[in-house]
């Protein structure tokens, strides 16, 4: 298994391009599975979840196609072989919950494994079999699978009220509504940009929908959708985790394709920590010239500052002066970096869905442990920030949705380096 060394940096300067998100190619690409005409998606991210979800598709009989390094995908669902999303792959990446509504909507009938629980939280999909429900599906739960079926007819148009906002629900029955009879209203929708992002790619796709963005997104069934080919929006956490960089090391960073609107919470929050966010004609700059000032946070649902990012944040906060209160509001165990940090000299106390973290003078660094995705990276911008060297082992969270780490943070001066584990 491969680790990352860190050590501790000066400024940072240059640029740093940003990818296609890792969420909103993880829904496009299941969107193939509503057609039997090609999709083309751009600007595609180069990550393990994509070759997870390739794999998944191509086990139900899709063609997925890597292209140009693997930034361009060309998916074809002429014929599905199989209606059975198998354990194997959907334990790897919960996002595989995604192609139970296309396969529903197309073939009337599919068969999809339960996630199950995961490091952050136990993450039930209750909410996406409710919407399937109320469109007329037939759910039943044996063996650890949902085994789904269309009445005679197909999946009918219905009012889905959301008790909670989900993404990933949201996700699965806006595609599912696009070849339901009749109109589909799902209220107290997510309002994610990756929500957008598929909603406009399956406009592209002839698909009628309306209010994306918006709490309420209304969809008027079609009999059928065709091909497209859509460019992936941009990665609006990777664009985030690159911007602490400068934020936590000083210097001046451009994060290449970044846009505030993607990310106004986040970038309010940098403002109130004393840090520089100015849009130009290519991205984002930040730049940090002084201290770091304590801010407090609440994770919310998007247009809110993101669940995602607060891992990170909070490294930024370990060497701010002051003391900040870290509030999560959407996963129920999303604190596991602390511990890891802590062993870097940060001063954090977690009380339930709260991280009380006090700024340090300086971090140090340590051999410190991944848990999950995000929690990988905090640690990375962490060791950037310490005195010494710190090692990060379980590197594999960070594939999941980082690409060319290493190679990103090297261009603007970071002293990393991946190295096989001994
Ligand atoms: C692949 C992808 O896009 N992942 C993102 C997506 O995950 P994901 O779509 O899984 O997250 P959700 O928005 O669904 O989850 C939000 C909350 O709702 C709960 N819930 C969700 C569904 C359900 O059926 N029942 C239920 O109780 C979850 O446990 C969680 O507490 O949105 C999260 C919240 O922004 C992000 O952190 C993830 O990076
Ligand atoms: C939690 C995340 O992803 P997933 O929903 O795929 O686990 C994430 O991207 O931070």
């Amino acid at each position: 298994m491969d680790q990352i060394i860190v050590r501790g940096n000066g400024p940072l300067t240059g640029e740093i391009p940003i990818a296609g998100a890792k969420n909103a190619c993880l829904t496009l690409m299941p969107a193939t599975l509503l057609t039997d005409q090609p999709l083309t998606l751009t600007n595609a991210p180069r990550l393990s979840d994509i070759r997870t979800m390739t794999a998944l598709l191509q086990s139900l009989g899709a063609e997925v196609a890597s292209l140009q390094d693997g930034q361009v995908l060309a998916l074809s669902s002429h014929a599905l072989t199989s209606h059975r999303a198998d354990y194997d792959i959907v334990r790897k990446m919960r996002a595989s919950i995604l192609v139970l509504g296309p396969m529903l909507a197309r073939d009337g009938r599919a068969e999809v494994s339960l996630p199950g629980g995961c490091a952050i939280g136990a993450r039930p999909v209750d909410l996406h079999l409710k919407a399937f429900e109320a469109m007329g599906a037939d759910l039943d739960l044996r063996d650890g699978y949902v085994h789904a079926r269309a009445p005679h007819g197909g999946l009918r148009g219905a009012v889905v009220d959301f008790p909670l906002v989900s993404v990933g629900a949201t996700e699965n029955a806006l595609m599912a509504a696009t070849l339901a009879r009749g109109t589909t209203v799902l209220k107290n929708a997510a309002r994610e940009p990756e929500i957008v992002d598929l909603a406009r790619c399956l406009r592209a796709m002839g698909a009628q929908i309306e209010g994306e963005g918006t709490g309420t997104i209304t969809v008027q069934g079609v009999y059928a959708l065709h091909g497209a080919t859509h460019p992936v929006v941009t990665d609006r956490i990777e664009l985030g985790t690159y911007m602490l960089a400068p934020a936590i090391c000083g210097g001046e960073v451009e994060c290449l394709g970044g846009r505030i609107d993607l990310l106004s919470a986040f970038c309010e929050k940098l403002d109130e920590a004393g840090i520089s966010v100015t849009e130009t004609a290519r991205g984002i700059t930040v730049a940090r010239r002084n201290g770091i000032r304590a801010v407090d946070v609440t994770t919310e649902p998007f247009p809110g500052f993101p669940t995602d990012l607060q891992a990170q944040f909070m490294a930024l906060m370990c060497v701010a002066e002051g003391t900040s209160v870290l509030e999560e509001t959407i996963f129920e165990n999303r604190f596991m970096h602390a511990p890891e940090l802590t062993r870097m000299g940060a001063r954090i106390e977690v009380h339930g869905g709260h991280a009380t973290v006090t700024g340090v003078d300086a971090l140090r660094g340590a051999p410190v442990m991944a848990t999950d995705l995000r929690a990988s990276v905090s640690l990375i911008l962490a060791g950037l920030a310490a005195e010494g060297q710190t090692t990060v082992s379980r590197v594999y969270h960070l594939d999941r949705g980082y690409e060319h780490v290493v190679r990103k943070l090297r261009g603007v001066g970071a002293h990393i380096e991946r190295v096989k584990e001994d």
